[in-house]
């Protein structure tokens, strides 16, 4: 049976052009132009991929992503962003978005995306033989040993490495706090791997994707019968980490009720899963991780104190990549190395420009963003040499943009899939926005004059 997938824009021609895109590449897809119709399909089925523009004309698609995420949490959602929106796609991925991709759509980008994302789908609903779950990943690699653990030399990352030694072998809760994409859920599993318990079960609980109305089923289990759908007995996810460490990714998200059950588990050591009368015991260290200002929460009453101080018996900070110094190139080589792997490509370096743009840019997506810049950037580049001009335009700065020679090349490819209706609007805005001054407005948009000049002829934009 084909993937499904649906695609959200108010831009008409956009989505049709995209649906036909995906129906040539086998994907059954299906198109809705406003959040209203786009959740009426979702009512109906649950989609495995969902595209959506994160601005549609009756909501926007940070709601529509959490409208998503309540009713289907195994469908990935893929954001469509305009220029400069990475802030708002960030956020969108602290609330459980797969991804984003940057307008224009370049089609092999959103095809890899798409792949990806499809992937970890599969990923969340693996299932063994007497547990089973669709939030949960349980794993046997070594995240800190092999080739695949980057640990860095730069301060900041001495000082994590040593915590993570010192913490690892005790029996201690461990919170980690950091911004999405720092790192957190390897830390995590590298304590764990660090840890007497490393031949045990580690399970990672997403937090944030679990309904609350299953989530004492999830955390505990249930037996047969005990509610309408609990058509046969489950493990829930404290009894399957039984001797191991459990990781509970987001913790944040957790409802006040969902807290207290937790808190209870934890300090009585003992779960009863739902319909039954027998408790369970159960020997579990947790990890916890939050890209939320806890404390903050706490203040306001929206987490339990107690369980804070619960999980939080040694806090840990997962660095920001900006901050890591010396090994963001350590970072870049390493993505290099693992995207020339996934695209089976021989990229062999990048050019010094590029590495420039990296030791200056300020990743607010941090390593996930960098991950994914150079999965795209390997991919777009012919040659053995990752220059500046495939690095998408956010990460440029303004001055850089129109250095750049060859971008006409770059940007007719890129355009492929972009609408016009999009792009004369986008040309507009930047317009206004600079007051009609050509050369700014082609920065701000990264294209350079001569394109603006052509694209302005096409649009029949006047000054
Ligand atoms: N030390 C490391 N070495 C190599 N790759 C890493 C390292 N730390 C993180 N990564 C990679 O960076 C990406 C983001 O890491 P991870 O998922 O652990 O971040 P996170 O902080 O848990 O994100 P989120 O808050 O969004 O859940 C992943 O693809 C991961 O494989």
């Amino acid at each position: 049976m084909s993937q499904k997938i649906l695609v959200i824009d108010d831009d008409v021609p956009f989505c049709e052009m995209l649906k036909t895109f995906l129906g040539k590449r086998g994907y059954s897809v299906a198109n809705a132009f406003n959040s209203q119709e786009a959740q009426q399909l979702i009512d109906k089925e649950c989609f495995d991929i969902v595209l959506t523009d994160v601005r549609l004309p009756d909501s926007d698609g940070i709601e529509l992503l959490k409208y998503i995420k309540k009713a289907c949490p195994t469908t990935q959602v893929i954001l469509m962003t305009g220029y400069t929106e990475i802030k708002t796609a960030v956020n969108a991925m602290k609330l459980g978005a797969f991804d984003y991709v940057a307008k224009p759509i370049n089609p092999d980008e959103i095809i890899m995306t798409i792949n990806q994302a499809l992937e970890k789908r599969e990923a969340k609903t693996v299932q063994s033989s007497n547990y089973s779950s669709s939030n949960t990943q349980t794993k046997s690699s070594s995240p800190s040993d092999g080739d695949d653990y980057v640990k860095g030399s730069s301060n900041v990352s001495k000082q994590l490495n040593e915590y993570i030694e010192l913490v690892a072998p005790t029996n201690m809760s461990v919170l980690i706090i950091g911004d999405s994409g720092t790192g957190k859920e390897h830390i995590a599993h590298s304590i764990h791997l660090n840890s007497k318990r490393k031949d045990k079960p580690y399970i990672a609980v997403d937090c944030g994707a679990i309904p609350k109305d299953l989530a004492s089923s999830e955390f505990f289990g249930h037996i047969k019968g005990s509610f309408t759908g609990a058509v046969t007995d489950k493990v829930g996810h404290f009894e399957a980490a039984n001797g191991g460490t459990i990781f509970l990714d987001e913790v944040g998200n957790l409802s006040y009720e969902v807290q207290v059950q937790l808190l209870r588990a934890l300090q009585e050591r003992k779960v009863k899963p739902v319909g039954s009368s027998i408790e369970i015991d159960v020997d579990i260290r947790v990890i916890a991780a939050t890209n939320e200002d806890l404390p903050k929460a706490v203040q306001e009453g929206e987490f339990r104190e107690d369980l804070y101080h619960r999980l939080n018996e040694f806090g840990i900070v997962a660095p920001k990549l900006a901050d890591r110094g010396e090994d963001i190139l350590m970072f870049a080589n390493y993505f290099l190395k693992t995207s020339n792997t996934e695209l089976e490509k021989q990229v062999g370096k990048f050019s010094s420009e590029v590495e420039r743009v990296f030791l200056t840019y300020d990743w607010p997506g941090n390593l996930r963003e960098m991950k994914n810049i150079i999965k795209r950037s390997v991919l777009l580049t012919r040659g053995d040499v990752v220059e500046v001009q495939v690095l998408p335009q956010e990460i440029l700065s303004p001055r850089m943009q129109t250095t750049l020679k060859d971008r006409t090349v770059v940007d007719e490819e890129d355009l492929k899939l972009f609408s016009s209706k999009n792009e004369e609007q986008a040309i507009r805005t930047a317009l206004e926005k600079v007051k009609f001054n050509k050369t700014k407005a082609a920065q701000v948009l990264g294209i350079d004059r001569k394109t603006l000049y052509n694209k302005m002829k096409l649009y029949n934009i006047e000054l």
